[in-house]
């Protein structure tokens, strides 16, 4: 391209950049006056709001005084807050101000129009003319999607026909553009490829500028009901997902906010590694919510098994039959739930004594009874609401007799001066005729506060015993031919066992709240609308079907790698998406495959794919590096050496080095290994962290999901170490994390699953085992 139009564009970018300027300081004024008039109007407001408080004939003039008021008061912070987003925008754009442009011209138009596109709209300071379009608006599209010539876009009016003339990419930095060409490609590998060379970050970041066309088609699509997205690993499945949450956002402005939308992460650190993405666009962050964590809300006082307990348990060599847990987490084991709670009589409702001091309260038999009573023909939930409002007024009759018992005196024998004193409440002493009465309703105050606790067992259905509701129902189902009874009583005994110890299996978590769900009427949130779910290999179909029960409203995308399952067989997307869309009762099922790698350089994609028996679909993106290295060692002191070095070296080359291992204890033994060598930088991560620090981070490989790390070490793939995995998956998702370099460690023979082909793209070193 010729230096004049280098020129012109540069000048064009001066001005945009003098604009914002001039538009940073104007917006800064309007924060700064708003602000005094949002103070203003809440002063005012809490004045008028104080007077006239006793004055009865007062009151209801004040009242809609108030009322205006307090309007006043929430326009003006509205008003503040809309302003103190623009000048974040206008921040934002600062420097960059875009990254394409595109010449369209319309049939029948004599001159094409040319339009600018950056993370965000910007109007001139009069608003006659876009100086920037937002890369969600619907011309921006054609920008992503189009090659040159006749194109089309989707508006709100219907789809619209336009001509593409000119596609432009820039980079520009600090005002200046660094580089700058035309394009008939959906973005060029140039500008893509100098994106991903860059280092590993703390933050994941956004990809606006380097959207592909397959991606764009994630990000925009509004139609499904259950959006599948299959794709390879560093595919950009996470990174388009996080650009779709803002486009979703964008186009539904006043029906929907990120309060509606929930994420589904893998873990802890990779909520924190995206959670500058949305923020970098001008959005607010969606909810997250790892499974343990939606797990762990709903079972208090219970621990549950984690995903990453279970990882660890399933390396064991003797851990639980899967026929068993399969069926568990199928989905006809949740339809069985489904029907056993429509079909169940009052007999087999499990209930449960309300205790209280030790003592029966309310007991089990008594709860029957009254439930009973009620109408046969009502429907289970709304007969639960009318069974709690009968225990309540029986409880408020109780506190009187209560009242007048032994404990309630011996415990107001026992408070000590400010206790009582809260005690009387709005009452005071001379509020009582006599001490007879005083003590009465110091008594009943007291019993009451006390008796709070059955009030709240009543609320949360205490009365209900469901774990004992789900032992019955295990006794009563069908199961498989493939599975014996003697397997499934043993099942059954270790979730009663587990019970006892306040423990659960992972496997009967979703099955039970179901369970609850049905029988309570209780734990659906209809207010969500969007519920995204990452590395949903992880997720139980029997999880899926709860997930969906819980969030009904909702329209499901749907993330994952079928070949980063470590514990899973594959599954063919197209039979996925048909299983899912009937778990998911879509009825607007898409499928979108990712076949292009972007994270790694070639050489250590290739080498990943290689692992896979079906690893030819997918595409190495154009980026070299190193041949990944695979370093055999004989023996524990040798490998440790190894592991010495080989970080040692890699640390001069990259802000991040990931050790990744096979589970928790290898990771920490390495840490110790490192810590003795005093390793600068060096952490150890576990399931609790959230923050992802540069060095050296070591850390089972389920903790790495989604995660990336400028250099890996995979620290023994070797075949013993990797007996009990699925050692295919294991390997491929710890070469998948590395961005610019691998180190393959292998303490004896190495892993069948590094197969010939899979050799060849190494550079191989053996030490010979040393006879000593
Ligand atoms: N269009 C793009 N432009 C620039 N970078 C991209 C693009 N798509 C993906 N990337 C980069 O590729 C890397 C991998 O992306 P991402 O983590 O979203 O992939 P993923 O499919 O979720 O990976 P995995 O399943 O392995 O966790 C990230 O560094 C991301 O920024």
């Amino acid at each position: 391209m010729d230096n004049r139009e280098r020129e012109k564009e540069q000048a064009r970018v001066d001005d945009v950049e003098k604009q914002i300027d001039q538009q940073v300081i104007s917006t800064s004024k309007a924060v700064e006056d708003a602000h005094k008039e949002t103070r203003a109007v809440e002063r005012n407001y809490s004045e008028n709001a104080s007077i006239n408080r006793y004055e009865v004939d007062d009151i209801a003039e004040s009242r809609s005084m108030i009322e205006q008021q307090r309007q006043l008061v929430s326009r003006a912070a509205e008003s503040e807050t809309i302003l103190k987003h623009q000048l974040r925008t206008l921040k934002n754009l600062k420097g960059s101000p875009y990254f394409g442009r595109i010449d369209i011209q319309d049939s029948g138009e004599k001159d094409s129009e040319t339009l600018y596109i950056g993370t965000s709209s910007l109007m001139n300071e009069d608003k006659t003319d876009f100086l920037i379009y937002d890369w969600r608006a619907p011309i921006s599209g054609v920008y992503y999607n189009g090659t040159l010539g006749p194109v089309s876009y989707e508006t709100p009016a219907g789809i619209q026909n336009t001509e593409l003339k000119k596609k432009r990419q820039f980079t520009i930095k600090d005002g200046q553009i660094t580089n700058m060409f035309d394009t008939n490609e959906t973005v060029g590998d140039e500008v893509l490829q100098a994106a991903l060379g860059k280092q590993n970050d703390q933050y994941m970041h956004n990809i606006v500028a380097t959207i592909q066309k397959e991606q764009n088609d994630i990000i925009r699509d509004t139609r499904s009901d259950l959006l599948l997205v299959q794709g390879v690993a560093g595919s950009g499945k996470t990174s388009a997902i996080l650009q779709r949450i803002a486009y979703l956002l964008y186009h539904s402005r006043t029906a929907l906010n990120a309060d509606q939308i929930v994420l589904f992460s893998p873990n802890n650190l990779f909520s924190h590694y995206i959670s500058e993405v949305l923020p970098s666009l001008g959005e607010r962050n969606m909810r997250q919510v790892t499974l343990e964590g939606f797990i762990r809300r709903r079972f208090e006082g219970l621990q549950v098994e984690t995903l990453f307990d279970r990882y660890e348990e399933r390396q064991k060599p003797h851990h639980q039959s899967r026929v068993v847990a399969d069926f568990i987490e199928s989905e006809s084991f949740m339809t069985a739930i489904a029907n056993y709670v429509e079909n169940m009589t009052i007999d087999q409702l499990q209930f449960a004594d309300i205790r209280f001091n030790g003592q029966v309260f309310f007991a089990a038999r008594h709860i029957k009874e009254l439930y009973r009573q009620l109408p046969a023909t009502m429907a289970p939930a709304d007969k639960l609401v009318q069974l709690k409002n009968k225990l309540i007024r029986e409880l408020q009759r109780r506190v009187k007799d209560e009242a007048k018992k032994d404990w309630v005196a011996k415990e107001l024998d026992a408070l000590d001066l400010q206790q009582l004193h809260s005690l009387y409440g709005k009452k005071n002493i001379d509020d009582f005729k006599n001490e007879d009465e005083q003590y009465a309703y110091l008594a009943r105050r007291l019993a009451k506060r006390r008796l709070r606790v059955i009030a709240d067992a009543i609320y949360n259905n205490y009365f209900l015993d469901f774990y004992n509701q789900y032992n019955q129902f295990l006794q009563s189902v069908s199961i498989p031919q493939t599975i014996s009874q003697r397997e499934w009583s043993k099942m059954m005994l270790a979730f009663q066992e587990g019970i006892e110890y306040h423990r659960l299996k992972l496997m009967h978590a979703a099955p039970l709240m179901y369970l609850r769900d049905l029988i309570s009427g209780t734990g659906q949130n209809h207010s969500f609308q969007y519920v995204f779910i990452d590395e949903m290999q992880d997720y139980s179909t029997a999880m899926l079907v709860y997930l969906k029960h819980a969030f009904p409203q909702a329209k499901f995308t749907v993330l994952g790698d079928s070949e980063q399952a470590l514990f899973k067989p594959l599954q063919l997307p197209e039979e996925l998406l048909s299983n899912l869309s009937t778990v998911l009762k879509a009825k607007q099922p898409n499928l979108i495959a990712l076949r292009r790698s972007y994270r790694s350089t070639t050489e250590i994609t290739d080498f990943a794919k290689a692992l896979l028996p079906d690893g030819d679909q997918i595409i190495s993106f154009t980026r070299h590096g190193k041949k990944p290295r695979l370093l055999v060692r004989y023996s524990d002191k040798e490998i440790q050496q190894t592991v010495i070095e080989e970080t040692a070296d890699l640390v001069t080359r990259h802000e991040t080095v990931a050790i990744l291992t096979k589970n928790q204890e290898q990771a920490r033994a390495i840490y110790q290994q490192l810590h003795r060598q005093k390793v600068s930088h060096l952490h150890l991560l576990n399931k609790d962290d959230s923050e992802l620090p540069k060095g050296t981070l070591i850390l089972p490989i389920y903790l790495a999901k989604g995660l990336e790390f400028d250099a890996v070490i995979a620290a023994d793939i070797s075949a013993k170490n990797l007996e009990n995995t699925d050692e295919v998956g294991m390997i491929y998702t710890m070469a998948s994390r590395a961005m610019h370099e691998l180190v393959l460690l292998s303490n004896g023979p190495v892993s069948e699953a590094v197969n010939e082909k899979a050799g060849r793209l190494l550079t191989i070193e053996y030490q010979l085992p040393n006879k000593q």
